[in-house]
């Protein structure tokens, strides 16, 4: 049995209390076999982690990592223009190269930052999952099915290719990769493609993610042409089983909250992204409060711009403050719990608690920086002061992924390189 010791440091428990404690993980199992003092001794491998917190890895519950290719590429723009102006048309031009290139980009920034598992809607999926199974990190992925702009048999093909991602990865990477049905929203995939392939997701057993509820232009037109809300729609169109979650959720009312609550379907709030494109404030204080399952995402990196959980975890308290008009609302607490257990609950994958037999996904917040003293609450430090700069070692399913800010599984300077190279050849593409 191989062995991995983190010593010296403090551990996050599940109760967010902090103790001095080392934790020793079985590397065979991918497990942690136990925490308490001086399990270094006989370790295999030591990571330090003195004068560090080690908590659990964060969850990135909504992303489309190959975004980094148009990071910066468009911004200051509202959701619908940036969509159809900006981003579909140069989307239009990736390549799979390209997609795996975006990928590895977005994974080894997210390793770097302490994030240890993600959903993701793309395309090329396989591409990503391959990424993954590199980088060494868990995720559910899905590829993003849409219907407008096409004509029906072009979307149906689309939902197949969906369908047969889904049925096809599930498992992989040695169980790292799960996967989903990912329609895009409700408003871009017909009624008619949603009839047909939700029962076929169900057959296949994976559960169901889409956007939802994410601007006012979405809600709209669904109340319109149905007469009722877009959740209430999604609940007709047999979507909200436990274990399916949706992004954003900003614009939900009571109906939809208690929906969302009595269905176990969860959440992926995802603050910078709602607050870059301007879609609104999500009611997250209601959304805990009716015991939703509310986790964090980052979105792609062109609306965000960046994959941190530590800055998504700081701005949903802020806009959490503001749009409860309470400063004690969506408190640091809640903002750590969403950004471990909470979306690791809602995207279902087996992670975001530090104990005894709980998978060993974990990240060690270095606390010796001057932003991150003195030591009265380090929760209160993950929620509002603590960057991914800070995560001094990364380590997934017992492996260590990154050590002392080195990452172990991705050449950084080559996958930097690749990806810059790729980006630049697809925006000229995009523009000739
Ligand atoms: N197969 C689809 C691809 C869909 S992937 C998911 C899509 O979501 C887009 N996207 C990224 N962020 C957001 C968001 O915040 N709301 C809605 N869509 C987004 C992203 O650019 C990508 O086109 C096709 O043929 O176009
Ligand atoms: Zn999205």
């Amino acid at each position: 049995m191989s062995t991995l010791a983190l010593t010296g440091g403090r551990v996050l428990r599940p109760d967010l209390t902090v103790d001095r404690a080392d934790v020793l993980v079985d590397q065979e199992t991918g497990e942690i076999g136990a925490i308490g003092p001086d399990l270094g001794d006989d370790a295999d491998t030591v990571l330090d982690a003195t004068d560090a917190l080690v908590t659990p890895g964060f969850v990135n519950g909504h992303c489309h990592v190959a975004m980094t290719l148009l990071r910066g590429y468009a911004d200051d723009k509202p959701l619908d223009a940036w969509l159809s102006e900006d981003i579909w048309p140069a989307e239009a031009e990736l390549t799979p190269e390209a997609i795996e290139a975006g990928a590895e980009l977005g994974l080894l920034e997210m390793v770097r930052a302490g994030i240890t598992g993600f959903a993701d809607m793309y395309f090329e999926m396989d591409r990503v999952a391959d990424a993954v199974d590199r980088a060494g990190v868990r995720a559910r992925l899905g590829h993003g099915v849409i219907s407008v702009g096409k004509d029906h048999e072009d979307a149906r093909e689309d939902a197949e290719t969906g369908l047969e991602f889904a049925r096809a990865f599930d498992g992989a990477a040695d169980g790292r990769v799960r996967t989903a049905f990912m329609p895009h929203s409700l408003t871009t995939v017909s009624e008619a493609i949603y009839e047909e392939f939700v029962p076929k997701a169900r057959d296949a057993g994976v559960p169901i993610h889409l956007h939802a509820n994410e601007t006012n232009d979405e809600v709209t037109p669904i109340v319109e042409e149905h007469g009722v809300r877009p959740l209430e729609y999604a609940r007709e169109l047999g979507l909200l089983e436990p274990g399916d979650f949706l992004a954003h959720g900003v614009h939900v009312d009571e109906t939809e909250i208690s929906l969302l609550a009595e269905t176990g379907a969860g959440v992926i709030h995802c603050p910078a992204s709602n607050m870059k494109l301007a879609s609104g404030m999500a009611p997250v204080q209601a959304l805990l409060d009716a015991g939703v399952t509310v986790g964090l995402g980052t979105d792609g990196a062109a609306s965000n711009n960046d994959l941190s959980l530590l800055d998504e975890a700081r701005d949903a308290a802020m806009i959490g403050k503001l749009a409860a008009d309470d400063a004690a609302a969506v408190a640091a607490a809640d903002v750590v719990e969403m950004a471990t257990a909470g979306s690791a609950e809602a995207i279902g994958l087996p992670a975001g608690r530090l104990e005894t037999g709980a998978p060993a996904d974990l990240a060690v917040i270095d606390l010796s920086g001057p932003h991150l003293t003195p030591h009265h609450d380090l929760v209160s430090h993950l929620a509002y002061a603590a960057a991914a700069s800070d995560v001094r070692h990364t380590v997934c399913d017992g492996r260590v992924l990154m050590r002392d800010r080195d990452v172990r599984t991705l050449d950084a300077d080559r996958v930097r390189e690749r990806a810059a190279a790729e980006a630049a050849a697809l925006v000229e593409r995009a523009e000739s």
